[in-house]
C-alpha cells in the first residue's frame, strides 16, 4: 500500500508574510503523518520562515527546484545542500514550466536528481506531454523518454523511494483536467516504465502523482484510480482552506 502524497506547489506566488500566515492556519489542522504526506512546495525564499512555523507538525516542505552543485560561482542559484540543511524534504524537478521557460534539459533534471538524493532529500520529479504530443497519440513514448532520460544512473532503491508527477501541460493552469481514466492510464505508463527499467518490486512501491487543474472537488475521482497516489497542485494549493479540503478528500 502506497501512502498518498498531496504537494502543494506555489509556484512564484505569495509574499513571505502571506506564506507564514497559510502555514501558521495549516499547521495544526491537517492530517496525521501516517495517513497522508502533505506537502507545500514553495519557493526557496520562504522555505527557511516556513520550517520554523511548521516545526513539530505534520507539514512537509518541498522547494520549486535547485541547482545540482552545493556551491560555488553560480550566481543566483539555490543549493541542495542549503535547502536540505534548512530541513525541507523534497525538490520539485523537471517541472513543464522550468523545462520550457528556464530551457532545462532532462540531463540537467538528472544531476538535480542525484543532487538532491545526495543531500538526503525526495526529488518531485515531473514529466508531461504537449496538447500537440497528446493529440498526435504519442504520449506514451513521450513520457517513457522523459522518464528514462530523466533517472539515468540512479539506483533501484534510489528510483523506489522517489514521487514522480505525471501533468500533462495542456491541462496545467487551463481549468481543462485529464480526466481520471486519462490520468490513471498515463500513471499507469510511469509506473511500466520504471517497472522496465527497475523491475515490479521498484514499480509497485514508487508514488505517482497526477498534476493539472486539480481541485477539492475532483481530487478523489484521481486518488480512487489505481495508479495515481497523489497529486501535485497548483492554483488550489495556494489558499489554505482549499489545501485543508484537498487533504481532507484524501485521508
Ligand atoms: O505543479 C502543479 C501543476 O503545474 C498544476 O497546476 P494547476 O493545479 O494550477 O493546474
Amino acid at each position: 500500500m502506497r501512502k498518498p502524497i498531496i504537494a502543494g506547489n506555489w509556484k512564484m506566488n505569495k509574499t513571505v508574510g502571506e506564506a507564514l500566515a497559510f502555514a501558521e492556519a495549516v499547521k495544526t489542522k491537517i492530517p496525521s503523518k501516517d495517513a497522508v504526506d502533505s506537502v507545500i512546495g514553495s519557493p526557496a525564499l520562504f522555505l527557511h520562515g516556513l520550517k520554523e512555523v511548521v516545526k513539530g507538525t505534520d507539514v512537509q516542505l518541498s522547494a520549486q527546484n535547485c541547482y545540482f552543485e552545493n556551491a560555488g560561482a553560480f550566481t543566483g542559484e539555490n543549493s541542495p545542500a542549503a535547502i536540505a540543511d534548512l530541513g525541507v524534504e523534497y525538490v520539485i524537478i523537471g517541472h513543464s514550466e522550468r523545462r520550457e521557460y528556464f530551457h532545462e534539459t532532462d540531463e540537467d533534471i538528472n544531476k538535480k536528481a542525484k543532487a538532491i538524493i545526495a543531500n538526503g532529500m525526495t526529488p518531485i520529479f515531473c514529466c508531461g506531454e504537449s496538447l500537440e504530443t497528446y493529440e498526435a497519440g504519442k504520449t506514451a513514448e513521450w513520457i517513457e523518454g522523459q522518464i528514462t532520460a530523466g533517472l539515468v544512473d540512479l539506483t533501484a532503491e534510489q528510483v523506489s523511494e522517489m514521487v514522480i508527477a505525471y501533468e500533462p501541460i495542456w491541462a496545467i493552469g487551463t481549468g481543462k483536467s485529464a480526466d481520471a481514466a486519462i490520468a490513471d492510464e498515463i500513471c499507469g505508463v510511469v509506473r511500466a516504465t520504471v517497472e522496465k527499467l527497475y523491475g515490479k518490486s521498484v514499480a509497485d512501491k514508487v508514488r505517482i502523482q497526477y498534476g493539472g487543474s486539480v481541485k477539492p472537488e475532483n481530487i478523489a475521482e484521481y486518488m480512487a484510480k489505481e495508479n495515481v497516489d497523489g497529486a501535485l497542485v497548483g492554483g488550489a494549493s495556494l489558499d489554505a482552506e482549499s489545501f485543508l479540503a484537498l487533504l481532507e478528500a484524501v485521508k
